[in-house]
């Protein structure tokens, strides 16, 4: 990972409860897992503001990040929550097209490079989801699909849009499935995705953390963490478990 702080993040997706995110709080504040690396909670909007509170006073370096975001400023958009919003609970990340998001709720890229404006434009640091389906990789379309997704980014957004950006490849197929793609297939992703910003700004290709999502848990964390191109991971259903969380925090330290 060199010269890039690994990061761990945790998407908690639709799950979680207030008790969740003490115990997810005093496990990583006990285990001293935040030292030099980032670790970012995402639990569901409705807890974000008692997480903050608890955050301040049990694990200050931990950063809150929101699921994903309306791309408008603010207004009549009913049940939409707002990059501002957000921020006003202590948000400092956005997830941005996560594969569910794009797949369930029929987001598109375009839609997707609207959020990431939108994150940038407010000061939060978005997290550029991408990924292929099972099909798309059988069919041998798998980086054409990650070319698209990040060009959709770079056309609306511009050249230098992943500078204060993360990039996250969670492959479709791995996402809750137990299956996570074997270091090799995650690692020929990351380097082809950090190919394509070096295509357009070097120096950023060299800052900027790549993450790993997809039944990443204790037991593979390690080695799919210790490919040169990637820098940590985003974790679903295993960062609903304190315990393994802080194990896959710690094989991002090793
Ligand atoms: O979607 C993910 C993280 O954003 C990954 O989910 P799982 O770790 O449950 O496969």
């Amino acid at each position: 990972m060199g010269i890039r702080k690994p990061v761990v993040a945790a998407n908690w997706k639709m799950n979680g409860n207030k008790q969740l995110v003490t115990d997810f709080l005093k496990a990583v504040a006990d285990s001293g897992a935040s030292t030099n690396i980032d670790i970012v909670l995402s639990p569901p909007a409705t807890l974000l503001d008692f997480t903050q509170t608890q955050r301040d006073s049990l694990c200050k370096d931990v950063i809150l990040a929101a699921q994903n975001m309306s791309q408008l400023d603010n207004g009549a958009y009913t049940g939409e929550l707002s990059a501002q919003l957000f921020k006003d609970v202590g948000c400092n990340w956005v997830y941005c097209g996560h594969s569910e998001r794009r797949h369930k709720y029929g987001e598109s890229s375009k839609l997707v490079a609207k959020k990431f404006i939108q994150a940038k434009k407010n000061g939060l640091v978005p997290v550029l989801c991408v990924g292929e389906t099972e099909e798309e990789r059988k069919k041998g379309k798998a980086f054409s699909r990650l070319t698209s997704q990040i060009e959709a980014v770079i056309n609306l957004a511009g050249k230098d849009c992943f500078d204060n950006a993360i990039l996250a490849y969670e492959p479709v197929w791995a996402i809750g499935t137990g299956n996570a793609a074997s270091p090799e297939i995650a690692q020929e992703a990351h380097k082809f995705i950090r190919g394509m910003v070096a295509a357009m700004r070097q120096e950023c290709s060299e800052n900027i953390r790549i993450l790993y999502g997809g039944s990443v848990k204790p037991e593979n964390a390690k080695e799919l963490f210790s490919q040169p191109d990637i820098d940590g991971g985003l974790i679903g259903g295993a960062s609903l478990k304190p315990h393994d969380f802080v194990e896959i925090c710690q094989a991002a330290k090793a």
